[in-house]
């Protein structure tokens, strides 16, 4: 059968992304949820979908594994990857900052920065003129600060609450984040048909969601 291939994140933005495909008119199996499967096929509407880790997602899709995938906007500007974002799906709302202790300046001789997003840092302090070191790690981004590792983080907000709860403060906004459904450029000319209708209707649910 000629499956539409979508990679999904696991994760946070799961489930908001199948309520939205729900939104969409696609009938989807309610055990998929819950399920431990990594390849769920839907045979009634030609789809098979593909359970990734949110920040490969758009490596499938540039392979062309994937004709489809939803991604973070920060991941999609973290990575630079050849992919065309067809629609921003508006949900897992987020933001990308800034943040560090209160009233603390930045060392002047080596400033160093904390995060899961280097390329994104990167940029934003070359932007500003500032040269600083930047620290990767995989998570808890927050501890860095707190233990002197580092003088800011750059990572994700949403309600503040890690922020406050370990007595950070942000101090600039870099970029607000959303889910894209983005797609293959070979598939997306392959299989124009099928992509641009699920493309629009994505954009009418996200629509209708946001009235
Ligand atoms: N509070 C938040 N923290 C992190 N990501 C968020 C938040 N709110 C929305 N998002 C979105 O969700 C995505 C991350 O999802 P999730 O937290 O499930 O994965 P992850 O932290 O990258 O994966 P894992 O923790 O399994 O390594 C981000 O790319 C971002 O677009
Ligand atoms: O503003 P808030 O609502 O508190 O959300 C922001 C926090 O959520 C994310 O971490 P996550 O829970 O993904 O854990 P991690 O530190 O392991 O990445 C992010 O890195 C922040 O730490």
């Amino acid at each position: 059968m000629d499956f539409l291939t979508i990679a999904m994140p696991k994760g946070r933005i799961f489930e908001e992304a199948l309520e939205l495909l729900a939104a969409a008119g696609y009938q989807l199996p309610e055990e998929m949820e819950d399920s431990r499967k990594l390849i769920v096929e839907v045979p009634e509407e030609k789809l098979r979908f593909i359970l990734a880790k949110p920040m490969d997602v758009p490596v499938y899709v540039e392979h062309g594994v994937a004709d489809l995938g939803v991604a973070g906007k920060d991941v999609l500007l973290e990575q630079q990857r050849s992919v065309m974002e067809l629609v921003d799906l508006k949900i897992s709302y987020c933001y990308m900052a800034t943040a560090g202790l209160p009233d603390t300046k930045m060392n002047d001789v080596a400033p160093r920065v904390a995060t899961k997003y280097p390329s994104i840092a990167t940029s934003f302090y070359k932007e500003k003129g500032e040269q600083v070191e930047i620290i990767e790690l995989n998570g808890s981004i927050e501890l860095a600060p707190m233990i002197g590792l580092a003088d800011r983080i750059v990572d994700i907000v949403s309600t503040g609450r890690t922020l406050k709860e370990n007595g950070l403060v942000e101090y600039e906004k870099i970029v607000d984040i959303t889910s894209r459904l983005i797609a293959n450029p070979v598939s997306y000319r392959i299989k124009q048909q099928r992509i641009r209708e699920m493309a629009k209707r994505l954009r009418e649910a996200v629509e209708a969601e946001v009235e």
